[in-house]
């Protein structure tokens, strides 16, 4: 089965912008797990643009489903993270002024820092999911820092989709092959949408997780956010 985990970084944008607390994050996801999705995800940036370190301890006692923690793994992020102790934290190479993940790690290139942070999360009971290109010497790497997952990265993929180029996806596949014969869970996100997740989900093999943020809260405007989860809920069946 693969789990829809909701990015609500957006949520957290739309409540920033009045400096209120309209919407409200919390019960944000609280209704999501309600309507059916399996996970919460966050992605705190240095910058606290979006979600603060506050709402990762905030949204702590109210993820009663899988609570996923994206993020570069810089020194704050790793206490953050090891105080909250979520389900999984997501490691993610992102630069600080980053409009958005833009790449996956070369697993190869940083090997050790890698294997030292993940052991660190692993020791304290949390899941570890490293955010890779569609690269098949990237999860070779990944097969040696001792991570539990990867994340693919599924920018490429969701734009050559949209321009009808569904062999944009035989990557992807060949890596979660790849990824499971070296017992590697495989998940997956960015630019996922209600338009390309079930052709996604439909192609790859194993897959676990995905997580999905500024399409589904984009789509709510239109189509509500309960129907939106049970849409994608429906697409992953
Ligand atoms: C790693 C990933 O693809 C998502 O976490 C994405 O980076 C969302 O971040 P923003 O919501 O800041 O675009
Ligand atoms: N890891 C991907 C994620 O959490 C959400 O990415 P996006 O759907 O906001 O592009």
């Amino acid at each position: 089965m693969t789990k829809l985990s909701v990015n609500v970084n957006k949520i957290a944008t739309l409540r920033n912008s009045r400096g209120g607390n309209v919407p409200n994050l919390l019960k944000v996801a609280e209704d999501i797990q309600d309507f059916g999705g399996q996970g919460i995800t966050i992605h705190p940036r240095p910058d606290e643009r979006h979600i603060k370190y506050q709402d990762a301890y905030d949204l702590k006692p109210i993820v009663h489903t899988e609570y996923n923690i994206e993020g570069n793994p810089i020194p704050k992020f790793i206490d953050l993270v090891l105080e909250v102790s979520p389900t999984q934290v997501t490691l993610v190479p992102d630069k600080e002024d980053a409009i958005t993940s833009n790449s996956g790690w070369d697993t190869k290139k940083h090997a050790s820092f890698l294997t030292e942070v993940i052991s660190e999360f692993k020791r304290n009971n949390i899941r570890t999911s490293v955010f890779v290109d569609p690269v098949l010497d990237m999860i070779e790497g990944a097969a040696t820092i001792g991570t539990d997952r990867i994340e693919l990265y599924t920018e490429e993929f969701a734009l050559q989709y949209e321009k009808g180029n569904k062999d944009s996806v035989k990557p992807y596949v060949k890596c979660a092959e790849l990824a499971m014969d070296f017992n590697l869970g495989v998940n997956a996100g960015h630019d996922l949408s209600l338009q390309n997740i079930q052709f996604f989900k439909e192609s790859i093999p194993g897959l676990l997780e995905v997580s999905i943020g500024h399409a589904l809260i984009s789509e709510s405007i239109y189509l509500g956010l309960e129907n939106v989860v049970n849409m994608y809920l429906h697409k992953l069946k």
